[in-house]
């Protein structure tokens, strides 16, 4: 068999695929870990921003309360109003002071009673669409240290809330800011509320989200670096799986390899691709040396070399193909034979059936097809001794094609099974005496001294006998004196193509 493997190839095949799924596997579950921090970065935005929005929401409505209380009194910080705003300081959670302001002037705050002079407040950073005004970056001094706080003003009444408060809230695991929206910005430096650790070095992952009641943002972002420390086990197992899936799949695609290089897969390929050919080895009249038939031998080659009888006939037999693979070879046969005008009359052609077709009676459908029925050929099956030819049915269908004109061979006589009373049976036209007789003539063994007995019985049930790798003039002689009349070898011609048969019959017609 001349393979043409390429080991080489199927390597880089192997290496190629595992590796792919290796880095897929990487790849994909990397991206869904980063999509899985991205997650959990939103998670912890809007987890803050609502804690903002609960203070918010809480401050607004304490001043709402103020306001709707000073709605019903004409008095600005009279003793009843300052009482309700430090009650109302008091009750909230959040608010660290509140104040009364007027046309724009603070006059009196919860801490401090009504302010001696009134201090006149700045444009508010931003208001919100509530029509609340606010202050991001206070200065309040009451004590000794000076704060910094953020201000929130609805109708007449302002609340105030540590920025530090604030930042507590914003309870992020990463590196962060707290922002003010865009569009509030317009008056603002760029960071105007920056808290807690606020710039990174990289934005690998990177959250922005907004609050409605104020116009809050948080700005978290991240680092590559931080990202592998939150997930180095994550990533580490799946740097394990992936490895194990490359192994695996470097495993699975060699096995594949291997199987769709197998012969068995080359040839049931080869089968249904309708890839196998005939050559044809010519059978002779010993005495004379003229070819009177022929015996059709299959031969199948692909793209990674030939494949010999030897090894593809027992996969087709395991492969229970054998059908299909005697039909193909007929109808190759068929379209060689079209030229067969040159041929001498009646001129013979072996072709090799198996035991199985015979006994499930597959080879009758010859007779109804017509296929075999060209003047002046005489069709000779071959089959080789099997038990399955000593069965009913296959005495039965080998009678049927006798009485239809078609010839029985028994090949590879005195081989493997043997039983006498089956050539009887099916009245066998031709013994062949299978070559390991032949090459073991000139020598000690048994094999040889056999040779006369076949002969014998070969005229015993009125067979031929054709004796098989004939390959030198002392066996071809030694032959003819026993009584053998015909045969095959190379001494007179290799299987070869149906033109080359037919050269070699007109080169011998011609001298
Ligand atoms: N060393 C040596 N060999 C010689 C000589 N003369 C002929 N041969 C080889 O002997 C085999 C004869 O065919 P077989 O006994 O029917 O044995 C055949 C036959 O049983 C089977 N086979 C081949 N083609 C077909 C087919 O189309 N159908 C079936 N069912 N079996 C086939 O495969 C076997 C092997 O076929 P091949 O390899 O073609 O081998 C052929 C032929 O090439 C010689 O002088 N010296």
């Amino acid at each position: 068999m001349n393979s043409k493997a390429n080991p080489i190839f199927d390597k880089v095949c192997v290496i190629f695929v595992s590796v792919l799924v290796g880095l897929a596997t990487y790849y994909t579950s990397y991206t869904l870990l980063k999509g899985d921090f991205q997650l959990l970065l939103q998670h912890q935005a809007s987890a803050s921003l609502n804690q903002i929005e609960v203070v918010a929401d809480d401050v607004l409505s304490t001043l709402d309360t103020l306001n709707a209380r000073k709605a019903d009194s004409n008095q600005d910080c009279d003793a009843d109003t300052l009482l309700e705003m430090r009650q109302a300081m008091f009750v909230s959670a959040n608010i660290k002071g509140v104040s009364f302001v007027k046309d724009g002037y603070l006059i009196c705050s919860a801490a401090l009673g009504r302010l001696e002079q009134a201090v006149q407040i700045e444009e508010p950073d931003f208001t919100t669409e509530s029509g609340a005004a606010v202050w991001i970056d206070v200065p309040i001094r009451l004590t000794d240290q000076e704060l910094q706080a953020m201000v929130i003003q609805s109708g007449s009444f302002s609340g105030v809330i540590h920025r530090d408060f604030l930042e507590h809230l914003v309870g992020l695991n990463t590196a962060w800011r707290l922002d003010v929206a865009e569009g509030f910005t317009s008056r603002l430096e760029d960071g105007l509320v920056a808290a807690g650790p606020a710039r990174t070095p990289s934005k690998a992952f990177k959250v922005h989200d907004c609050i409605e009641t104020l116009p809050f943002c948080i700005t978290i972002s991240a680092t590559n670096l931080f990202f592998h420390q939150q997930y180095y086990q994550a990533l580490v197992g799946w740097v394990a799986v992936s490895f194990l899936l490359a192994l695996f799949s470097a495993l699975g695609v060699s096995s594949f390899i291997r199987r769709y290089r197998s012969i068995e897969a080359r040839v049931i390929r080869g089968l249904s691709a309708g890839a196998f050919r005939c050559l044809y080895q010519p059978i002779v009249e010993l005495a004379s040396g003229k070819i009177i038939g022929c015996e059709a031998l299959a031969r199948f080659g692909d793209a990674r070399g030939d494949i010999a009888p030897d090894l593809f006939i027992p996969v087709i037999h395991s492969r229970k193909k054998t059908w299909p693979f005697t039909q193909l070879i007929i109808n190759q046969m068929r379209d060689d034979l079209e030229s067969i005008s040159a041929l001498p009359k009646p001129f013979k052609i072996n072709i090799n059936f198996f035991a199985q077709d015979i006994e499930n009676a597959h080879v009758l459908e010859l007779l109804s097809s017509g296929e075999l029925q060209r003047e002046g050929i005489q069709y000779v099956l071959e089959v080789t001794e099997n038990e399955r030819l000593s069965t009913l049915e296959s005495s039965e269908v080998l009678v049927t094609m006798a009485d239809h004109g078609y010839q029985i061979a028994v090949d590879d006589f005195g081989t493997g099974y043997s039983n006498l009373s089956q050539i009887r049976d099916f009245q066998c036209n031709t013994l062949k005496i299978d070559r390991s007789f032949i090459s073991a003539m000139g020598g000690d063994s048994v094999r040889s001294t056999l040779i006369p007995h076949i002969v014998d019985i070969a005229a015993k049930i009125g067979a031929e006998v054709v004796a098989e790798g004939i390959e030198n003039s002392r066996q071809h002689q030694a032959l003819v004196d026993v009584g053998v009349h015909y045969g095959q070898g190379y001494l007179f011609g290799k299987p070869m193509s149906f033109e080359e048969l037919v050269s070699l019959i007109e080169a011998q017609n011609e001298s």
